[in-house]
């Protein structure tokens, strides 16, 4: 039966019909017919929900500015204009945040802003009791604030600890109000008791898990008091973790968005999570996430990534922070790492990187205030004739402002010319007081800058000025404006908001950047700023000289460069995109899930089979037509002459089977080609080996499907890799076939295979296959290699195409059965025939197509098939010589032959897929096992 493609665009609801009929957008549901819904890759997503972020604030802008019968003209038509929302899922979520009418069917982004809880160890401000019940709140000093309080565009509600003690109720609920009431953004507070701060703050958080992800190590003196007390520390990591998750639940309403923070919160998703695990939650660490060797050294390594697996949106500010992350749970948790993120039994947890920026437009703006003007005077006359060097930080060790002072001494030594001539302003924000390294470090400071003020300074002026206090908004923007050069050195940073801010401040004088190689803004900032190892005293030295000395014209340049960057990477777009790329992952996270399916009902595939009149088996071989591999692998001790054979108990089912003339028999498989010839071929059937690259009916001879340009340049690197692992892996092997090469450890320690295929990814990944197109197939106990177009799926269409070429089929099939051990890469071929469903899409957001037209949209495909290959002579033993497009129209084109009727035709109760001894599957059906197999296949036979 034919169709137009007008007839498939049949909808569920006018507001989907409305979106369908203006211009589809590329790519849909049903592989392209360019009518029918869309599934928009994350790209167009995310590209979509970033216009609406346009769209939305462009409303709010013109919102203030137009009278409000104006306003109206700015909503979005879409019963005219752009699909903006022609998938429902995506509806769905977005909706959960953004109001429709009463049809559904127009968005009103003005009413609501989407509702964003920020968890935060810390308020943005810190509160100071004046009374029973009276509290002065004061800004908090840090890049998580102040890149947190340029988030404008959600209803944000921030929790947090204010950094007091809080113990009476009165004072607890005086505090709550004015937290509630005084602030722009509405501070809900946790309350922490003395104990819980100490241990949890100061201990875990800043005398543990800050030195270690900073790179510095264990604390070294007291280092056996922090081994013991180790544990009471995390479990009051973990208890203050909970009275956050507490304060969330409180307060949380459906849709919200729960953004959780940095280092201290790590346990914090996990609990979320456990309570609500429909809850949207993201979380961000603000510092770096050291390398897997240095994770590694945490006695508490595997509850923390874990509980930050728990989240769906990972994010950190740069991409080796991120890598680093995902090495540490493939090497310690032994999860698969995936482009997109690090995936556990089915339940994949994004991980991405979201530099962080500042709200460069406050800063900006704030340069032309009287205040600022005037500081900025009074500045410029202190150090007229003077050059000024700025260095603005917390006084922390990972800001190696030792290590700065130390290079201005040498500079000053080497120098003497400069000595009267350039002065250095530290201003040294005093944190962490409670933490005695950091006491430590403050007289460490103190020392140095007296001995050096001492060694270089006069009675009138000293060449290093020394503040330990924090600065008024006003007062730093000044400061950043005024000075030559900034000078960040820090020995490890996750981003430093300072070198963004001096930046924004300096577009009149065009200062120069020091800028160290360890903080996360050198990834952003390095092309305008001179990069230094703040380690080597001698290079940050000679970096001073040549700030100072640099030439106009390569300042402008590079600021100019650097300038560029901050003003278009704010704060702002930081958390949108953060907080869209959550919507989007739990969208993807909604089709992408892998259910359980059903247990097959044998009974009613047997019954629909025995009433069919052309049927197609495909089976897939190891594990659905051998026997399990745990009981050879026992038994077995000659592994390496062991090849899989099929179950002996199978040989009668098949043969007759095979020799039913109304069925046709596929065995579609990973395995090499002679694996399958010495175990079917006095069978009468059809043979795909290697994943359907090569093709065989047990009459004729072997011919190749596999794409023409498939480059295998990359095996032999990965073929070292692996003879490299089987050597130091007893018992395991590797295979190499013609499209793929596979290492198995079946019949090895289960454990220790497993660790070392750990190890073995990691080589794969950071070596051979880093650039290469390829896929790493993960199996239960194998890793396979092979070619991103080397899949299962992506060859039945071309199979098929020959079957019913070669058979010369003259009546549709009307009976599919699909059954194997296939691997996720491969499951595409369950839905290849679904004729109900699309592909990877949940029942809530399926499109309704009636039966009769999705049963022809598959017809039309296979018809395509037939008609393509009967005017192309496929030559045996050669490559069907498919070029690009032709392939291209074989798999997407979708209109259906007007000369010739469907080879399919199958009714939706027709179509059986099934899923062998995998628990998740995108199958219909599972079977536990190849004994279940052994049942099905036997019933089958009986019934012909
Ligand atoms: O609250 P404190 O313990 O006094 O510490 C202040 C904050 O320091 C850290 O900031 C980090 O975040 C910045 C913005 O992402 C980033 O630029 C910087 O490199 C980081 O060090 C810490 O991560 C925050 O939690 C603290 O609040
Ligand atoms: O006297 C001061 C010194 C610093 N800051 C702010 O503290 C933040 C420091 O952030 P950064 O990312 O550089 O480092 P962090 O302290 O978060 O590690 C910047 O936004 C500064 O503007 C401040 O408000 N007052």
């Amino acid at each position: 039966m034919s169709i137009s493609s007008q007839e498939i665009c049949i909808l569920p609801n006018k507001n989907n019909l409305a979106l369908l009929q203006t211009n589809g957008m590329p790519g849909n549901l049903f592989n392209n017919c360019s009518n029918l819904p869309a599934t928009p890759t994350r790209l167009e997503r995310l590209l979509r929900e970033r216009e609406l972020r346009k769209y939305s604030k462009c409303l709010n802008d013109c919102e203030a500015e137009l009278p409000s019968s104006t306003q109206d003209c700015f909503s979005p038509d879409l019963e005219t204009s752009t699909c903006w929302f022609n998938d429902e899922e995506l509806l769905e979520t977005v909706s959960a945040s953004r109001s429709l009418n009463d049809d559904g069917e127009r968005l009103d982004f003005r009413t609501s802003k989407q509702r964003l809880l920020v968890v935060a160890n810390r308020l943005p401000v810190s509160a100071v009791r004046h009374g029973e019940d009276s509290w002065q709140l004061e800004m908090s000093v840090g890049g998580l604030v102040t890149a947190l309080l340029g988030v404008k565009e959600f209803d944000t509600r921030w929790i947090g600890w204010a950094g007091v003690n809080v113990p009476d109720e009165i004072g607890q609920k005086a505090l709550a109000k004015a937290l509630d009431e005084k602030l722009m953004q509405r501070c809900i507070p946790v309350f922490l008791d003395e104990e819980v701060v100490h241990q949890y703050y100061n201990g875990y958080c800043n005398n543990i898990l800050w030195p270690l992800f900073h790179y510095i190590g264990l604390p070294q003196e007291d280092r056996l008091a922090t081994t013991r007390s180790f544990q009471s520390q995390f479990d009051a990591y973990k208890k203050a973790n909970q009275l956050f998750a507490d304060v969330v639940n409180e307060h949380y309403e459906e849709g919200d968005v729960v953004w959780c923070h940095d280092y201290h919160l790590m346990f914090l998703p996990k609990c979320l999570k456990e309570r609500n695990s429909k809850m949207k939650v993201g979380w961000f660490l603000h510092t770096p996430f050291p390398s897997s060797e240095i994770h590694r050294m945490l006695p508490s390594r595997l509850e923390l990534l874990r509980s930050v697996l728990a989240a769906d949106l990972v994010g950190f500010h740069t991409y080796d922070y991120a890598r680093h992350f995902v090495s540490a749970c493939t090497r310690i948790l032994g999860l698969e790492g995936t482009p997109e993120g690090v995936e556990d039994q089915g339940k994949l947890t994004r991980i991405a990187a979201f530099p962080v920026g500042i709200d460069s437009e406050r800063f900006i703006k704030a340069l032309e205030l009287p205040e600022v003007q005037d500081h900025m005077k009074v500045l410029k006359q202190r150090f007229a004739g003077r050059k000024v060097m700025l260095g603005v930080d917390r006084l922390d060790m990972i800001k190696g402002i030792p290590q700065k002072i130390l290079a201005f001494e040498k500079f000053l030594e080497e120098n003497p010319n400069w000595r009267n001539k350039v002065v250095l302003l530290q201003i040294a924000v005093p944190t962490r007081t409670d933490v005695p390294e950091y006491q430590k470090l403050t007289s460490q400071v103190h020392e140095i800058v007296g001995r050096i003020n001492g060694r270089f300074g006069s009675l009138t002026a000293v060449p290093i000025h020394h503040l330990d206090r924090s600065l008024d908004f006003h007062e730093l923007c000044a400061l950043y404006a005024v000075t030559d050069v900034a000078l960040v050195t820090s020995l490890r940073d996750g981003m430093n908001l300072v070198s963004y801010e001096y930046v924004a401040c300096q577009e009149s004088k065009k200062g120069v950047l020091i800028l160290s190689e360890f903080a996360g803004a050198a990834q952003s900032l390095g092309a305008g700023a001179i990069l230094v190892n703040p380690w080597n005293v001698t290079e940050v030295a000679s970096s001073i000289g040549y700030a100072l000395n640099m030439p106009a014209d390569e300042r402008e340049k590079r600021h100019h460069h650097n300038f560029k960057h901050v003003i278009s990477h704010t704060a702002q777009e930081w958390a949108s995109t953060f907080v869209s790329e959550l919507n989007v992952t739990i969208v993807e996270a909604q089709l992408r899930t892998r259910q359980i399916p059903p247990p097959l009902p044998i009974e009613v595939a047997v019954d629909r089979y025995s009433c069919s009149n052309n049927c197609l088996l495909i089976l897939g071989f190891n594990a659905t037509l051998t026997e399990p591999v745990d009981t050879l692998g026992r038994k077995d001790s000659q592994i390496n002459e062991w090849q899989p054979k099929l179950r002996p108990d199978l040989r009668e089912p098949l043969r007759k089977l095979c020799d039913d003339p109304k069925t046709t028999v596929l065995v579609l498989s990973g395995s090499a080609r002679n694996v399958l010839d010495d175990n079917f071929s006095d069978y009468n059937l059809w043979l795909a080996a290697e994943n359907g690259m090569f093709l065989r009916v047990t009459t004729g001879d072997w011919m190749t499907t596999m794409p023409e340009n498939l480059s295998m340049e990359w095996v032999d690197s990965v073929k070292n890799v692996f003879e490299y692992f089987t050597d130091r892996t007893p018992r395991s092997q590797f295979e190499v076939r013609e499209t793929s090469l596979i290492w198995n450890y079946k019949y090895s320690d289960v454990e220790f295979g497993r660790l070392q295929a750990r190890d073995l990814l990691q080589h794969l990944w950071t070596g051979p296959i880093s650039n290469a197109s390829l896929d790493v197939v993960q199996g239960r106990r194998s890793v396979e290699v092979r070619s991103v177009a080397v899949t299962k799926s992506a060859a039945i269409d071309r199979i098929l195409g020959e079957i019913v070429h070669n058979k010369g089929m003259k009546e549709p099939i009307d009976y599919v059965l699909c059954i194997g051990h296939f691997l996720t890469k491969d499951e595409d071929i369950y839905t290849f025939f679904e004729p109900e469903l699309p592909s990877e899409v949940p029942a809530s957001v399926r499109p309704q197509v009636p039966t009769q037209v999705r049963t022809s949209i598959v017809g039309s495909r296979a018809a395509l098939l037939m008609k393509q290959n009967s005017t192309s002579a496929v030559e045996q033993n050669k490559s069907y010589a498919i070029d690009g497009d032709t392939l291209h129209s074989m798999v997407t084109d979708r209109i259906s032959l007007q000369e010739g009727s469907s080879v399919l035709d199958l009714q939706a109760n027709d179509y059986f897929s099934c899923s062998v001894a995998r628990k998740r599957s995108n199958s219909r059906y599972r079977l536990q096992s190849s004994d279940e197999v052994v049942t099905l296949l036997r019933e089958l036979a009986d019934h012909r």
